[in-house]
């Protein structure tokens, strides 16, 4: 079965599994969003459902609400949990100071709110998302949908004095709709190329009328959990500098990982 699968699952898979650690009974646990979250999420409800852990999770969207309850997580919003323990979450990028791009799925507001109220956030994510610098993977911002036209026309304008390569704003379409988040609003796709200044960038940003939340995450990732498509794990924690390193032996994991391909 693992050998049909492609080293990029494989490395996310091994992310999630060993992310999964960070995680102790009593736990209120923030949960990402997106493909390599989603195999924690199940890592999780097997951990509850055959080991006994008691934990609540937050998730950090429907998706990912409808997946926790069906593989056995207790769901409670983020104002019942009040504060996070750890979140894991994926990234779209990450670079060498653990600042991220996310929101490649949509769930970028959310995700930045629940990861903001966590003592730790732990991302998962396979070595092809490291970066120098950011900006190679399309930023997304989302927009409220009225007055859309405008706030993109002026954030193009705005990305004329930034240090980026790139400066088109796409808007996220989903089939010939534009893609709706789970607060109605709409998503702007920047496509920098390179951003030069990430602190920057996210905050002037956020100061434009219409502009909800962008999918920069800076100084709020604690560690990364990378995934390498042979079952090696390298675990990179900023605050104290540490890399572990590990592998996980793919015969232990074959059933979930098999129950996930279904
Ligand atoms: O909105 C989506 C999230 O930010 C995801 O965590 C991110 O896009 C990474 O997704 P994936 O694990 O599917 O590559």
């Amino acid at each position: 079965m693992t050998g049909e699968l492609s080293p990029i699952d494989k490395a996310k898979f091994v992310a999630a599994k060993r992310s999964v650690d960070f995680v102790e009974d009593g736990m209120r646990v923030g949960l990402g969003t997106g493909s390599t979250a989603a195999w924690m999420v199940r890592c999780l409800g097997e951990l509850v459902c055959e080991d006994g852990l008691k934990i609540r999770g937050v998730p950090t969207s429907t998706r990912t609400a409808e997946l926790a309850r069906e593989v056995g997580i207790e769901v409670i919003s983020l104002d019942e949990a009040r504060w996070i323990d750890v979140t894991i979450d994926g990234a779209d990028e990450f670079d060498g100071n653990l600042n991220l791009i996310k929101g490649g799925g949509g769930a970028l507001l959310q995700e930045k709110i629940v990861a903001t109220a966590s003592d730790q956030m732990v991302v998962i994510t396979d070595a092809g998302k490291e970066v120098e610098k950011l900006g190679a993977f399309p930023l997304p911002v989302e927009v409220i949908p009225f007055g859309w036209q405008t706030t993109k026309s002026l954030i193009e304008e705005l990305l004329i004095s930034m240090d980026v390569l790139g400066r088109d704003a796409s808007l996220r379409m989903n089939g010939s709709r534009p893609f709706v988040t789970d607060e109605g609003n709409y998503i702007l796709d920047l496509h920098l190329g390179r951003i030069g200044d990430a602190h920057q960038m996210a905050m002037v940003l956020n100061q434009m009328p219409g502009v909800v939340e962008n999918g920069l995450f800076i100084d709020i990732c604690d560690v990364v959990v990378v995934g390498f498509g042979d079952g090696r794990v390298e675990t990179r924690d900023i605050n104290d500098g540490t890399v572990a390193e590990d592998r996980l032996d793919f015969v232990e994991t074959d059933n979930l990982f098999s129950d996930l391909q279904d």
